[in-house]
């Protein structure tokens, strides 16, 4: 526009030139003043509209302020300048600083746009991410709110020991004054008194400031890890499903240690450089303005290198961070399945797979230390470029009497403090931003609410234990396009044996997920004794439908902590019981240490059938009335099986569901029912079965169902 209008109006103020001399000459300065006001006032809505329309880069603004000034500044300036000093307004003149004055906005704006955080942070989402920044940091502000008197009393310390640190350069100067001219005694130890005072106390002050932020900064990052910890395992399964434990893993340790250390340890260190800052500057300009204007220089310069530098180094950090935890990970899984590893002699392969993944890591720490090192070399040499013009005119300075060799000696110590407190400063705002992107992902999790409805408060004293399936459908989250149970209806009546039988992918382990209610079924309803399992309270339920996996997971600790798992008020009477039921009794017995017997780490211990018999324990102990064996006898004897069931049968109105494929387990179950393909097909008693000649025969013939006692 600025380009079309002159040339337009040059070409009118040439054909206008004629008459306006003749016409309106004594009013010419007023004519043009009209043309320029003119132009101005058609450019605003023309500028505005254009800006809204138009797309463009960020980093030309686009504000209604900023059109005013750019249409308003220059006629402004014109209309004063006649006014005041009677200088002719002229159009040329007009037009040039119009363009002229795009300059420098532009520049602000390009400036301010590259290097402010939060546009790095987020370009297209600016005021947004602000807004959530702050609400993340008022959150993490109200976290912190138990821990108000330790960090009250850091900042208090900070205080005073940041008025004796920006004390001590003073006093040095001070002696070196006191040396190089007319020596006095009394000035020289008061000096020295002086210099060793603030030192002293500063050095207290500092060092209880220091304890009393990390008190506080470990105290926030526990209570932070509570919460996500709390918030994490109320999650549904099928969000362990989909989500990778390694980031859950991370999000606990590095991420909250980070959150924490953005309220603690970089609002300490931000406003500690910040006051610094303002007393060196103060006393830099207090000692010569001169120089204290010549290290502004290169003030902007250091700024950008380390808004720069940070950016970078942080996102390497990051990414450094995060294939370390991935090369853990691998060597983790590697080293858990060792014997896997072996009987497959696959020990090479493996440790090319870790040197692969040790790879990509060092690749990405010797690009974040190239980093730093290109960063050291550019804020060394702008240090010595500044300390090499400052010596030169500090030299002239004292030659010229405005400054004392001391104060010179002062003023250095001061500016080379100042560069390292803006480098810190910037680096803390860059640090604060990240800290914000790992609160973001902290406060994801601990916001989460867990995708199965919420327990109910039912916890009646007495119940039967009848469970009815009432036509359930269920599709796994993770694949709502294939349903894995359909349109299923059964009964476990109370103190009787049901079995699950069917080919392998049946839906059987499913209907035991959703009994324990780890998902909850799309369609239909399961109902204990007539009210949905959802309205149970959720300790109530889980002490009333134990479940025994085929491969039980056992803690690392002793025989009794895993039987006591979860169940606080259990005498030992009752453990032994529990154990004496499950045929465990004998070999916890012969184990060193009896009950106290280390298990090893997952149980590792003991062998595949103890495991199944501590787990059965486990689950008897909180004397439940439906109890879930899913594979649960698979590595155990034929006549230990035999016993254990015996047993089970005998404890009055346990209803007990068996998932097996040996027919010896579950020949002799009140009712057995087959699945297939997601479809309950059969159901009766074995020999009720074996007559129909129909799937059940099917698996018994085909060897599905180990038949070797079948006749
Ligand atoms: N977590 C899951 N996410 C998605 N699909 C699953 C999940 N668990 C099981 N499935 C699928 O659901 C179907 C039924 O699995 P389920 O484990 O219930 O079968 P099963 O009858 O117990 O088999 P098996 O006798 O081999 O233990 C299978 O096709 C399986 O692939």
């Amino acid at each position: 526009m600025d380009i079309i209008f002159p040339i337009s109006l040059f070409l009118l103020d040439s054909c206008l030139n004629h008459l306006s001399a003749k016409l309106f000459y004594k009013y010419y300065p007023y004519e043009v003043l009209g043309f320029l006001w003119l132009m101005s006032i058609i450019k605003i809505p023309v500028l505005t509209i254009i800006s809204q329309r138009l797309k463009h880069p960020i980093w030309i603004p686009s504000g209604l302020i900023y059109i005013l000034t750019l249409c308003l500044s220059s006629t402004l300036y014109q209309t004063l300048r006649l006014f005041y000093s009677s200088q002719v307004p002229t159009i040329y003149l007009g037009l040039s600083n119009s363009l002229l004055n795009h300059i420098p906005p532009l520049l602000s704006c390009l400036f301010w746009n590259l290097f402010s955080p939060y546009v790095l942070l987020n370009k297209t989402d600016e005021p947004k991410s602000k807004t959530k920044e702050m609400e993340y940091f008022l959150r993490l502000l109200n976290y912190s709110r138990p821990d108000c008197l330790p960090l009250g009393g850091a900042f208090l310390f900070l205080t005073f020991a940041l008025i004796g640190e920006v004390f001590i350069p003073y006093y040095m100067g001070r002696v070196i004054d006191i040396l190089s001219t007319e020596y006095k005694e009394s000035d020289f130890l008061m000096a020295m008194l002086s210099m060793a005072v603030f030192s002293i106390t500063s050095s207290i002050f500092a060092g209880c400031r220091g304890g009393l932020f990390m008190f506080s900064l470990s105290r926030l990052t526990k209570r932070l890890r509570l919460l996500l910890f709390r918030s994490v395992v109320q999650q549904e399964i099928s969000f362990f499903e989909t989500t990778k434990s390694g980031e859950i893993v991370s999000r606990l340790s590095n991420d909250t240690a980070r959150v924490s250390r953005s309220i603690a340890g970089n609002v300490n260190i931000t406003i500690r450089m910040l006051v610094k800052c303002l007393g060196v500057y103060s006393f830099m300009f207090s000692l010569s303005w001169q120089l204290t204007l010549l290290t502004f220089i290169s003030s902007p310069i250091t700024w950008i290198i380390q808004k720069l530098y940070s950016s970078y180094h942080q996102d390497l950090v990051q990414k450094v961070q995060e294939s370390i935890a991935k090369s853990s990970d691998v060597a983790k899984e590697i080293i858990e399945s060792v014997k896997t590893v072996h009987s497959f002699a696959a020990e090479e392969e493996e440790a090319k797979r870790y040197e692969k993944s040790l790879q990509e890591t060092h690749e990405l720490q010797t690009r974040r230390d190239f980093v730093t090192a290109f960063y050291l070399l550019a804020t060394r040499i702008v240090n010595l470029m500044t300390q090499v013009a400052m010596l030169l005119y500090g030299q002239y300075l004292i030659q010229s009497g405005f400054i004392t060799s001391g104060k010179m000696v002062s003023f250095i110590l001061y500016q080379m403090e100042s560069g390292d407190y803006i480098r810190t400063l910037v680096h803390m705002l860059s640090e604060i931003t990240h800290s914000a992107g790992a609160a973001q992902k902290v406060f994801q999790y601990m916001d989460r609410t867990p995708q199965v409805s919420p327990a109910g408060s039912l916890c009646p004293d007495d119940l039967h234990g009848q469970i009815e399936f009432k036509n359930v459908t269920f599709y796994y989250p993770s694949r709502l396009d294939v349903p894995v149970l359909k349109d299923i209806s059964f009964t476990l009546h109370p103190g009787r044996v049901t079995a699950l039988v069917g080919p392998s992918g049946g839906g059987k382990t499913t209907c035991v997920s959703l009994l324990e209610r780890f998902y909850e079924p799309q369609e239909g309803n399961i109902l204990l004794d007539g009210k949905p399992l959802n309205e149970y309270k959720h300790e109530y339920l889980h002490s009333k439908v134990a479940l025994v996996a085929q491969e039980p997971i056992l803690f690392a600790g002793s025989v009794r902590e895993n039987i006591v798992y979860g169940c606080e008020n259990i005498t030992e009477e009752q453990i032994k019981e529990a154990a004496r039921k499950a045929k465990a009794e004998d070999f916890i017995s012969g184990m060193e240490k009896s009950y106290d017997s280390d298990v090893g780490d997952s149980g590792a211990q003991l062998s595949a059938g103890q495991k199944q018999r501590v787990a059965l324990a486990r689950a008897l102990a909180r004397n439940p009335k439906l109890l879930i064996l899913d594979e649960a006898s698979s590595c155990l004897d034929a006549d230990t099986e035999q016993q254990i069931q015996q047993c089970l049968q005998n404890i009055l109105g346990l209803s007990v569901l068996i998932i097996a494929h040996r027919l010896r387990t579950v020949q002799k179950a009140d009712q057995i029912i087959v699945l297939k393909d997601g479809c309950l097909v059969e159901h009766g008693t074995h020999d009720e079965l074996v007559k129909q000649k129909g799937e059940y025969y099917g698996l018994l013939q085909g060897n599905l169902l180990e038949n070797k006692e079948v006749n």
